[in-house]
């Protein structure tokens, strides 16, 4: 199966909470039934932190093989690790410091040094997590990539303008928003669709324009260029989701 951001599937939920609960068992389901190590890129933004919070609750924490589960991050801010703005750092407080999942499994995005040369340590990285630097299709680098969706249509830090929605080679990229704060680490498009599955948690009322326009192919929204080698799915909250439908 191969999709993208248009025509991956949809699901409404009643609210932010109905969606941090499907996306939780939704992983768990997967990571439960996969064989070997279940390889996830993590999302900044609200929801996911929700999500987060249930998978550490231990109705959850005690289903969930963390033994087997590799940590990635599908965006940073190039922030110290403890700064408010961190996305390892609300993880760190969501999930991480709270479940039994072996450090060595986290892969936290490098924010030091030269924020290019931080970008190819963590391609590195995944090299090592892939066993190649060269993405083969029919073997997919993530089970799932989570990602959540900016009212300026952006997703992980893919953001509208930016050079690095022109990479087609690189893993990583750097990017500098001229619409918010920080330079940032990101996922590439080509990395992100190395996936079995790309899942979109969106929810507020303020996001139901945006996904209007992505869902409707509009070609300026970074969000609308999301493929997957895999299944891509929309969580949406009803106030999210506006006039688009299930299905
Ligand atoms: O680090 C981040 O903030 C993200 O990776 C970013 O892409 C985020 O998912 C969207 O901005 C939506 O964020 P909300 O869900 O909080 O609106």
């Amino acid at each position: 199966m191969s999709q993208d951001a248009c025509n991956g599937r949809v699901e409404i939920l009643a609210d932010a909470e109905a969606v941090a609960v499907a996306a939780a068992d939704f992983l768990t389901a997967q990571a439960v039934a996969k064989q070997g190590p279940f390889v996830i890129a993590l999302s900044g933004g609200s929801t996911p932190k929700r999500l987060y919070e249930i998978l550490a609750s231990s109705a959850y924490a005690s289903r969930f093989p963390w033994d087997r589960v590799q940590l990635f991050f599908g965006d940073e801010r190039f922030v110290p690790p403890g700064d408010e703005s961190s996305n390892y750092h609300m993880t760190n407080l969501a999930l991480l410091s709270k479940v039994p999942v072996p450090s060595a499994n986290v892969h936290r995005m490098p924010t030091d040094g030269d924020p290019a040369d931080a970008a190819a340590r963590y391609q590195r990285e995944l090299h090592t997590q892939y066993g190649a630097v060269t993405l083969e299709s029919g073997r997919p680098l993530f089970d799932v990539v989570l990602l959540g969706l900016g009212e300026n249509g952006h997703t992980a830090s893919l953001f509208p303008r930016t050079d690095i929605l022109q990479e087609t080679q690189a893993w990583v990229g750097t990017c500098v928003p001229d619409d918010a704060p920080h330079t940032r680490l990101s996922l590439t498009y080509p990395a992100i669709a190395s996936s079995r599955f790309v899942v979109f948690l969106v929810a507020g009322a303020g996001k139901a324009d945006v996904v209007k326009a992505v869902r409707g192919g509009d070609t300026d929204l970074p969000s609308t260029h999301i493929t997957t080698d895999g299944e891509l799915i929309w969580m949406l909250d009803k106030a999210a989701a506006g006039t688009v439908s299930n299905g």
